[in-house]
């Protein structure tokens, strides 16, 4: 069943540069990749869809509602509370009880933190607990702006099991990352975009098959002719 579609979506900004003329689609229940080196426009797209920013022209077709949980990118938690005051704040929002907010700090391994004001975290505890506040609720679809940023491999093999899980449960998971051998592990689908502009979007594996390439980013560097 499809998800979402766009049709030449684009989100130009004053210096020219953004997402252009961006038609893709998404079937419910996959996990989608957004690649692309720094600028290509993947955080562009994901405020786009998560309805951040308006887009100046195209659309996004949703084919049924979504309830959407989202990670952003570097957020930046007010650094004197505690976890478990963030998460409080943040589940408060979506009518979401006790018992979901501890179980979702235990997921992160910060139960044993909880107490501690965020300031005294590391980058990784962080990017752990936007993670958490990200598995609040069950919204059928999960938004992770470069979910993988600050965390070391035990986390990175963690994030991506959870993915897997979301997947299982039914969920449809979008993710941008710079790791493209992460991406090629987790992924169905993926969007390769290069300034702005979809370079390749499809199901991974037959595209692979199809530009006979051995991997994703054997796939990247020939089509950016690295
Ligand atoms: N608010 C903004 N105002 C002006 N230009 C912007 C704005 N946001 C993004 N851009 C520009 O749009 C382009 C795409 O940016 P975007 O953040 O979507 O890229 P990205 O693929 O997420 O990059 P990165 O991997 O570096 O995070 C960049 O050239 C960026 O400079």
């Amino acid at each position: 069943m499809m998800l979402l579609e766009t049709k030449k979506l684009s989100n130009i900004y004053d210096n020219n540069r953004g997402l252009q003329e961006a038609s893709f689609s998404l079937r419910a229940g996959r996990i989608l990749a957004l690649v692309g080196g720094n600028g290509a426009g993947k955080s562009t797209l994901i405020r786009l869809l998560t309805g951040q920013e308006k887009q100046k022209s195209g659309e996004i077709i949703w084919h049924k509602p979504q309830a959407i949980r989202y990670m952003p990118d570097d957020v930046d938690f007010p650094s004197m509370l505690t976890a478990t005051e963030i998460l409080q704040l943040l589940a408060s929002l979506k009518q979401i009880g006790k018992s979901e907010q501890e179980d979702v700090l235990r997921r992160v391994a910060l139960w044993d933190v909880r107490k501690q004001r965020v300031k005294q975290f590391s980058k990784g505890m962080r990017q752990r607990l936007n993670l958490a506040q990200s598995l609040l609720g069950d919204g059928s679809l999960l938004i992770l702006d470069e979910p993988t940023n600050g965390l070391d491999p035990f986390w990175i093999a963690e994030l991506k099991k959870m993915m897997l899980e979301e997947k299982a449960r039914g969920c449809t998971v979008i993710f941008s990352t710079h790791l493209l051998a992460f991406a090629e592990e987790v992924a169905d689908d993926v969007l390769v975009l290069h300034e702005g502009e979809i370079l390749i979007s499809g199901d991974l594996k037959e595209i692979l098959l199809q530009e006979n390439s051995t991997s994703l980013e054997n796939l990247w560097l020939k089509k950016l002719n690295l």
